[in-house]
């Protein structure tokens, strides 16, 4: 059955046409951005669901959402997404972090020109037939000293138009290199020395707990008298009303806005105050813009809905398409490892400790840890999958470790994990064979070749006779047939292990059956997901 798809805002019509031309079925319910009830009752339905900034994937939607897989941010800001609920439910949220970033830069460049020469307030007072020339006394830009508080990817576009306008341009952003301010022409400055110093503040981070409230009114205090500032970038980074108070006292000669604490804001302490220009969150709204970033999240959600690619995801490693196909079996062999471990693992998990040899170090081992990972966590809980394994792992205090290392054996490459719980260790290896299948190589160190079945049955013993004979025995009398049968030891009369792939669930009266032979110490049954 083809993959179901909710648009629930304003995107472009290119990227329903998208959606259709992929095989994806797709509605396009732009209203639903702003109908919470509708959009829980119905989001179960869904396989992925694209949106801009109206609709609020809150944990009430997710709750309901239990088909969806992605949900594709037409955009940058993904404040809107509760990501941690979405990883939790186990679904993948992407965004398309370039595709408006220069439309937004151009918006603040623009709102910087409109605050510095009062442009809207001039248009409507010469459209009301006055002529005020003396009123609208302006400050040119060249020469000015801009302050640009986050140079990533729209800060970045904002430096380089200020400097092509003659503007000395400093930058606070602890990310930032000072080899790539240097490249960049711009000074890396502290926060403070930047409200200090600049004739305009223009805002280009995210909304995180470090950036909320960044100029409060403590550091909009520190700020050189007749500043400007811009903020084009999240609602919540300034404190608008001490700004506002700011303005009235003639601090703060002007502001330009575009984004707001509440959204969409029908009252704001900016409001109505002398020149402040604001727009209502129009920095990404361009055509090229929205073309760009509805084409491109339509293809994200399509590639990974089809093909399993993940591009832009910001709570799952990235993968290509090309990656999703070589390292398919490699996905699945670490999901099995994981499978394997956690089904005999019943005690809480201290430590996963993993080793990628050769071929397979040289994958995209972001990809492989969170399939091993999830390969475990599944044991415990089986709704985890790739997004939300590692930060269940985390809630619960697993330190997990990677290791890669060269070829280091007869295997062009392998995965080994380790599990470190408060009694034991337990560890096993698999690799993947030139038929694309993948192999469990070693269990507890002792070698083994086993090709990985749906159901199988794990034993440990001593290395003495009649073993075989007591699997083989006791599996036929409960009439479950022997698809593969793979022993170990370590050394003759030693420890031995045996792997029994089998055409069906072995019932738990054969299992007892083996044990009360008392020749196993340990009996189990394993199950895989194996197509
Ligand atoms: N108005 C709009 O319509 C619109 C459109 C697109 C993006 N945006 C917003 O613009 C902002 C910037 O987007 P971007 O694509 O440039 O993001 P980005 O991730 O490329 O850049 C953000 C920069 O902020 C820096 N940063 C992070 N924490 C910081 C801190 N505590 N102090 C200083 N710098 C810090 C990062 O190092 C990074 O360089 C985001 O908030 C985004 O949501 C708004
Ligand atoms: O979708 C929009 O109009 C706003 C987009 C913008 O805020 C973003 O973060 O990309």
């Amino acid at each position: 059955m083809a993959p179901k798809v909710l648009i629930s805002d304003e995107l472009s019509e290119a990227a329903v046409q998208i959606f259709r031309d992929r095989g994806i079925d797709v509605d396009f319910m732009p209203e639903l951005g702003k109908d919470k009830e509708k959009l829980a009752e119905i989001i179960g339905r869904y396989d992925g669901l694209a949106i801009r900034s109206a609709t609020k994937v809150t944990p009430t939607i997710l709750e309901r959402a239990d088909n969806l897989k992605v949900i594709g941010r037409a955009g940058i800001g993904t404040d809107n997404i509760d990501k941690e609920a979405a990883s939790k439910k186990g679904v993948i949220v992407m965004n398309t972090p370039f595709g408006n970033m220069i439309t937004t830069a151009e918006h603040a460049i623009a709102m910087m020109f409109a605050v510095a020469r009062q442009i809207p307030e001039a248009s409507v007072s010469t459209h009301a037939g006055k002529w005020e020339k003396s009123k609208f006394m302006g400050v040119e830009l060249t020469g000015k000293t801009l302050g640009v508080i986050g140079a990533g990817n729209i800060g970045g576009i904002v430096c380089d138009r200020a400097r092509g306008l003659k503007m000395k341009v400093i930058a606070y952003d602890p990310f930032l290199g000072e080899e790539k301010a240097q490249q960049m022409q711009v000074e890396k400055v502290e926060l403070d020395d930047l409200l200090k110093r600049a004739d305009f503040i223009t805002l280009h981070v995210p909304l995180t707990d470090q950036t909320r409230n960044i100029l409060s009114a403590e550091n909009l205090a520190k700020t050189k008298k007749g500043v400007r500032i811009i903020n084009c970038a999240r609602g919540g980074l300034v404190d608008e009303a001490a700004l506002a108070e700011l303005l009235k006292s003639g601090h703060v000669a002007g502001a330009a806005f575009d984004v707001f604490s509440v959204e969409p804001a029908k009252e704001n302490p900016l409001f109505n105050l002398p020149n402040v220009v604001c727009t209502p969150h129009l920095g990404a709204a361009t055509t090229e813009a929205q073309e760009n970033v509805a084409l491109q999240v339509a293809e994200q959600m399509a590639d990974y809905l089809l093909t399993g690619a993940v591009q832009n995801a910001l709570n799952m490693p990235s993968v290509t398409a090309e990656e999703a196909k070589i390292m398919g079996p490699w996905i699945k062999l670490a999901d099995y490892l994981g499978a394997f471990i956690g089904q005999m693992t019943d005690e809480p998990i201290k430590a996963i400790n993993i080793l990628y040899d050769g071929y397979a170090a040289e994958m995209n081992l972001a990809a492989l840890n969170c399939s091993l990972i999830a390969g475990i966590m599944k044991q415990v809980n089986p709704d985890v999958n790739m997004v939300s394994a590692p930060l269940i792992a985390k809630e619960r205090g697993i330190k997990i470790s990677t290791t890669n290392q060269a070829q280091s054996g007869a295997f062009e490459g392998y995965i080994k994990v380790t599990v470190v719980t408060g009694k034991r260790e337990r560890s096993i290896a698999g690799t993947v064979f030139s038929d694309g299948k993948p192999r469990f190589i070693q269990i507890k160190g002792i070698n083994i070749d086993a090709e990985v079945g749906r159901h199988m049955v794990y034993t440990t013993n001593e290395d003495v006779p009649g073993i075989i004979g007591a699997l083989g025995q006791t599996m036929g009398a409960n009439g479950v047939n022997i698809a593969n049968f793979t022993l170990g030891r370590t050394a003759a009369k030693g420890e031995a292990i045996a792997l029994l792939y089998v055409d069906e669930p072995v019932p738990g009266k054969a299992l007892d059956a083996l044990r009360a032979t008392g020749l196993f110490q340990q009996v189990k049954s394993l199950e895989f997901d194996v197509a």
